[in-house]
């Protein structure tokens, strides 16, 4: 496993957002965590990004204990997250923003910008390389050189899933990607994913948009009120009593 969730559990105040929750995501699959709102999917997701430590249990990456780590050790981890809304550098080049993924993970640090300018220039060059590879996969390569705050909302949200994966992540977080994208770039979204799994990558998906999670899930795992209340594969998910009763809204008779 990859990645493994075991008991998390985190209130805020009053409300207990998440009680429990365990799952494990095997290396290589895509993994989609849906719920209705309020479930608790945001609250997982930056306990994996590492925004957030649960009250209790652990998540653990590679079998290393992440809700230990600092921030900084988190960041030398092959981690990579997007966004729920755009954050690019409007008036900076569509490459810029996505070569500034890929700073975060070079090694030459002040001095060797001081001492090693030679070493520096040949990592500016491979972080090109990076983000250039990272654009052709989303498919913006052509528009590597125009200013990212011209582009439209879809590539802008494109731009922001090449400069995760300019990261190099063995581990693609993907916080509702589809939000704002018409049924056309979901659907080319749902592609693009599925070919992101193909290099190898590990992808946790958080989404709304039910078409394009059961379309390219290998497996769901479902939050209702801060409890996973079901997991297994799309089909069994669509045919699940309680998954279908939590977005209909019918009371839960659960603490009879
Ligand atoms: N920082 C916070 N302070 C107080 N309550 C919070 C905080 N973050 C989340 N909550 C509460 O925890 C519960 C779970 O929220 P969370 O955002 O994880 O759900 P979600 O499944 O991501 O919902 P949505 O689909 O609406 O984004 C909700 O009741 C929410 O109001």
């Amino acid at each position: 496993m990859i990645l493994s969730i075991d008991a998390i559990s985190k209130s805020f105040g009053g409300v207990q957002a998440l009680d429990g929750v365990t799952f494990d995501v095997s290396e290589g699959t895509i993994f989609g965590l849906i719920g209705p709102n309020g479930a608790g999917k945001t609250t997982t997701f930056n306990m994996i990004s590492g925004m957030l430590r649960p009250d209790s249990g652990e998540v653990r990456f590679g079998g290393k204990r992440l809700d230990k780590l600092s921030p900084d050790r988190r960041a030398g981890l092959s981690i990579a997250r997007t966004f729920q809304h755009v954050q690019l550098m409007p008036g900076e080049t569509v490459i810029e923003n996505v070569m500034a993924g890929a700073h975060l993970r070079g090694r030459s640090g002040m001095m060797g910008a001081v001492l090693r300018l030679p070493r520096q220039r040949r990592e500016e060059l491979a972080i090109r390389q990076l983000a250039t590879e990272a654009l052709t996969l989303v498919g913006l390569a052509k528009l590597a050189s125009r200013e990212a705050g011209e582009l439209a909302y879809g590539q802008q949200r494109l731009i922001e899933l090449a400069r995760a994966l300019a990261m190099q992540p063995k581990l693609l977080l993907l916080d509702e990607p589809a939000a704002g994208l018409n049924d056309a770039e979901t659907e080319a979204l749902g592609v693009l994913i599925r070919r992101i799994r193909e290099t190898g990558v590990t992808i946790l998906l958080v989404e709304h948009a039910m078409t394009l999670v059961m379309g390219v899930s290998d497996r769901i795992a479902v939050l209702d009120f801060g409890r996973k209340i079901a997991e297994g594969s799309p089909d069994e998910i669509r045919r699940d009593q309680d998954v279908i009763a939590a977005y209909l809204g019918v009371p839960d008779d659960d603490d009879a």
